[in-house]
């Protein structure tokens, strides 16, 4: 094995995104197969022995990219000189919590994990944020991080982008590979919007292909955005599977890039564009070449798009202002 090992931190390392992640990175699926990692897991006291567990079959799988594996409910120990943070563990909200407990109880979560970035990572360090309140659990983060340049603080819309991806392809009866330039705007939450205005399905402006502003406003739209809350109901618990793919896959083109001529959705701090607020940690549609990412420039956002992106974008603003007042940004 050339290559020295790159060090990969998941924390909520014993839950059950978790447990569909480990796997793969350690397959190589994250970084390549010519990449050997090495993981370090994080979890709360409680679920050290369920994470010990999950090393245990990591060990049994004799993936000969996996240099090593680190369990430790200690945040700084846990981002020693990573290269790769995958901030899965969140607080989940539990009956009767409102929306600024969960706030609160995830800042007390993201905080003190953005500080041992800060003190500890690699200096070339990429955050993925998947726990929920993703994209506003991903600003805390990044703003107890001042060292860390702030673009490296992403979240993830990349599940929303492969479910958007799914249903238009059925809808037209294409293969998911025919479809490019499809793009989440905003929140992970169910005021995201996917746009298919400037997507092509083989070539072909794919919202004159399927010609049906009703179906997009009143089933593509509504399919996706409301989808975790339809696999909640259907599976009794939330997206697992397509979430650790979803990690996967934006890590994947974050260091791998675009493939020519497409992008992929990314929820980055916005630098102004398309009227997004500057900071904001907000879903965008990005190109990625060389380890970086870029926000693409340029499209026409007609009527139709900028209402449903200004209303997702108020939303963010708004548990920006509810995380400023709990002092946690
Ligand atoms: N952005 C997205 O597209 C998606 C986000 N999610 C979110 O991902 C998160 C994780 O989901 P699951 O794995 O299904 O949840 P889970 O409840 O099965 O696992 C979460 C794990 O995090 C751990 N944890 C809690 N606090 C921690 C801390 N301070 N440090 C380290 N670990 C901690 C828990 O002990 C638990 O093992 C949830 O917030 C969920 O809402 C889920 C699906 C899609
Ligand atoms: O609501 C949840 O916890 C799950 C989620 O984010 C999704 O499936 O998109």
């Amino acid at each position: 094995m050339p290559r020295t090992p790159v060090t990969v931190t998941v924390t909520g390392a014993a839950g059950q995104i978790g447990y569909a992640l480990l796997f793969r990175i350690a397959s190589g699926h994250l970084l390549g197969p010519d990449t050997p990692v090495r993981l370090r897991l994080l979890e709360i006291t409680p679920a050290l022995a369920a994470a010990e567990g999950t090393a245990m079959e990591l060990d049994d799988c004799a993936f000969p990219l996996l240099s090593g594996i680190d369990i430790t409910d200690d945040a700084n120990t846990a981002f020693d000189g990573t290269s790769i943070a995958l901030l899965v563990g969140a607080r989940p909200r539990t009956k009767g919590m409102e929306r600024g407990d969960l706030l609160e109880a995830n800042g007390g979560i993201f905080k003190p994990q953005g500080k041992a970035i800060n003190d500890h990572a690699a200096d070339d360090v990429k955050v993925l944020v998947v726990g929920n309140p993703a994209n506003t659990n991903a600003l805390i983060a990044q703003a107890a991080a001042p060292d860390v340049p702030a673009e490296r603080f992403t979240a993830m819309t990349r599940l929303d982008h492969n479910r958007a991806l799914s249903q238009l392809a059925k809808k037209t009866g294409a293969p998911v590979d025919e479809i490019r330039r499809l793009t989440i705007w905003g929140n992970h939450s169910a005021t995201q919007y996917p746009d298919i205005f400037h997507a092509e399905i083989a070539g072909k402006n794919a919202a004159e292909t399927v010609g049906d502003e009703k179906w997009l406003a009143e089933e593509f739209i509504p399919t996706v955005a409301k989808r975790g809350a339809a696999i909640i109901e259907a599976r009794g618990a939330s997206s697992a599977a397509s979430a650790a793919n979803a990690a996967i896959d934006h890590v994947h083109t974050w260091v791998t890039g675009t493939a020519e001529g497409d992008w992929t959705s990314m929820a980055v701090p916005s630098d102004g564009s398309y009227g997004v607020p500057e900071g904001l940690i907000s879903s965008f549609p990005v190109t990625t070449a060389g380890g970086s990412y870029s926000i693409v420039q340029g499209l026409e956002i007609n009527e139709f798009s900028r209402t449903r992106i200004d209303a997702s974008v108020r939303e963010l603003t708004e548990e920006r202002e509810a995380v400023r007042g709990l002092g946690l940004i």
